[in-house]
């Protein structure tokens, strides 16, 4: 009988993974002997568990992926199923142990490592498809997490293909480093919350599913899915302090939970009815739960004294689980995605050896169109073909050498495109100087221009003064031509009329009284003209009498009656 038709019945395994206590966390009385026991005291109380292996809070990340992941991946890498989830109180480390963190790789990455190196050791005859896919189940919805529009996925059923769900985003991957990056971006998708017992709580059951196919010389093909399930936290609703949206998440994940046990529970008493249909988690894992697949839980626990109950609670889990029984069987369906590509990539190269062994014959302008067309589906078949061709990974390529190579060559693009960006950084820098220096020069051209239109502005002020004082001056020139030929006409007329004086004088008054006369001529300043001082000279003895004098009664003195006007101070 061939080896995919033959049926194994092998136990659900489970492992114990004991958290390390973190201060100020006190212990309860829990301890491990012989790898495989669990002894659990509380009071007087002893209780001892048995389990496939117990990891306690020494184990590193890789003694657990040793323990509980290895052989199972070498079973999928051979065409079988496998599921392996993890279980237990919020926490506790789920999350951590199917992940990992930053600084330790948890199960998947180690689960990727150990594909890429099984296909580096394998034949170049192989070929293999590594394909992923990443959702959560929230509140009793499917999300993608590869793909955020946040729709709700519904499970499908078909002969071929089981239970699936319909639209989920699948990514072929080619090297470790896309792997995480799916994980990082898948994680950043998921729902999270703060509790009382996690702060980065996961409040969604995450599922992980690794596809992967091999296509061996001889023809075989072996078709294996791996299934990485972190569940939500299994505390009691009133140990998360859950209230509002947080309650309604702790009953659904409650609800999934619960299902999940009376699905174990059911299958242990070999019930009829098996309640998968109960709950999404239970529908998506029907192949794991007493189905075809080979499946192992890890259950982890906290060792806090203040988390017995839950931890108690979870080893009986455990314990129930480990009793469920799978007939292990290898897959046998034809539908291979592999297969499907090379059809594909041997369609696309017949398709453009054709185009390249076409010679158009004539050339006219509607021969370069139809020419232009062919080139352009000749690129559009290559990309596809070198595509689908990059999906493939071949035996004996070895990935994880290539994912360094290729990070050194990221590496060397980075410098490459730091030194680029250094001298293009030169450039805008000196580019800017120069437009600096440009501006700085048009501003100094145009202060010039500005200058320069303003000393023609002074100017047009300064000549536009001068015409005006010219004006001025010739106007004053003319006024004073004119007074001064007036001063002239005016000397004249003085001189004439002085000349008459003389002439009068001198026929009418004699030398001799002349002289006399002319020494008794005074000026009067108060009158502003001559005078003459003793009138009786000229035989003229009129007085003038003033209106001032006649009201002050002054009297004129008689004794010298000639002196016409007296004195003022008289
Ligand atoms: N074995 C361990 N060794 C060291 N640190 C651990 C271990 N297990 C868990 N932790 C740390 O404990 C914290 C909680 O772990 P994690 O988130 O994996 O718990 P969880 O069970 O997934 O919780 P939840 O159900 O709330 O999502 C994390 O910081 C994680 O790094």
């Amino acid at each position: 009988m061939a080896e995919a038709s033959k049926k194994e019945s092998e136990n659900i395994k489970v492992f114990i993974r004991l958290k390390p206590l973190v201060s100020p966390e006190q212990p309860s009385n829990i301890s491990s002997f012989g790898d495989i026991f669990l002894e659990v005291c509380r009071g007087n109380v002893a209780k001892v568990f048995q389990y496939n292996k117990i990891l306690d809070g020494n184990a590193t990340q890789m003694d657990v992926y040793e323990n509980v992941a290895s052989s199972l991946v070498d079973k999928v890498l051979k065409g079988y199923n496998g599921t392996i989830f993890a279980y237990g109180q919020s926490g506790t480390g789920k999350t951590f142990t199917i992940f990992g963190d930053n600084q330790s790789k948890g199960i998947i990455p180690n689960v990727f490592l150990h594909i890429f190196k099984q296909i580096s050791l394998a034949k170049e005859t192989s070929s293999y498809l590594v394909t992923v896919t990443f959702m959560e189940i929230y509140n009793e919805q499917i999300r993608d997490l590869l793909n955020n529009n946040k729709k709700k996925l519904e499970i499908r059923e078909r002969a071929d293909l089981g239970v699936y769900v319909k639209h989920l985003t699948g990514i072929n991957v080619e090297s470790i480093e896309q792997v995480y990056d799916i994980i990082s971006n898948g994680t950043k998708n998921r729902a999270l919350g703060a509790t009382n017992l996690n702060q980065h709580s996961s409040r969604s059951h995450a599922i992980f599913t690794i596809y992967l196919e091999a296509k061996h010389q001889d023809g075989s093909t072996n078709i294996g899915k791996l299934n990485l399930v972190d569940l939500a936290g299994s505390e009691r609703v009133s140990k998360s302090l859950a209230t509002g949206d947080c309650l309604k998440e702790a009953v659904n994940i409650n609800l999934s939970l619960s299902t999940l046990g009376k699905v174990i529970l059911a299958l242990i008493e070999k019930n009829a009815h098996i309640p998968y249909r109960n709950s999404k988690l239970t529908r998506l894992l029907q192949d794991s739960l007493g189905g075809t697949s080979l499946t192992s839980m890890i259950a982890t626990i906290s060792l806090s004294q203040a988390n017995i109950e839950e931890t108690v609670s979870t080893l009986k889990y455990a314990d129930v689980a480990q009793h469920v029984k799978n007939s292990v069987k290898k897959n046998e369906s034809n539908k291979s995605v592999l297969k499907d590509f090379e059809d594909k990539i041997k369609m696309l190269q017949e398709e453009l050896e054709k185009l390249n062994s076409n010679p158009v014959k004539k050339k006219t302008s509607k021969v370069d169109i139809q020419l232009e067309e062919i080139e352009n589906n000749k690129k559009m078949l290559q990309n596809q073909l070198l595509s689908l061709q990059s999906k493939i990974l071949i035996g004996g390529e070895n990935l994880l050498e290539k994912a360094q190579l290729q990070n050194e060559l990221l590496h060397y693009r980075a410098s490459k495109i730091n030194v680029l960006d250094t001298s293009q950084k030169q450039l805008e820098e000196t580019l800017e100087a120069k437009i600096q220096e440009k501006s700085k020069f048009e501003r100094q051209s145009m202060s010039l221009l500005e200058q320069d239109a303003l000393l023609d502005i002074q100017i047009e002020e300064a000549e536009r003064k001068i015409c005006e004082a010219n004006e001025k001056l010739f106007k004053n020139e003319t006024k004073y031509q004119k007074e001064i030929s007036e001063l002239l006409l005016k000397n004249k007329r003085l001189a004439k009329e002085q000349g008459e004086a003389d002439f009068i004088i001198n026929k009418t008054i004699p030398k001799a009284y002349l002289e006399t006369i002319k020494s008794k001529i005074v000026w009067d300043e108060e009158f502003n003209k001559h005078a003459l001082k003793d009138v009786a000279y000229c035989g003229n003895n009129m007085r003038r009498i003033d209106m001032d004098f006649a009201r002050k009664e002054v009297k004129v003195p008689l004794k010298n009656p000639y002196k016409a006007y007296p004195k003022r101070n008289d």
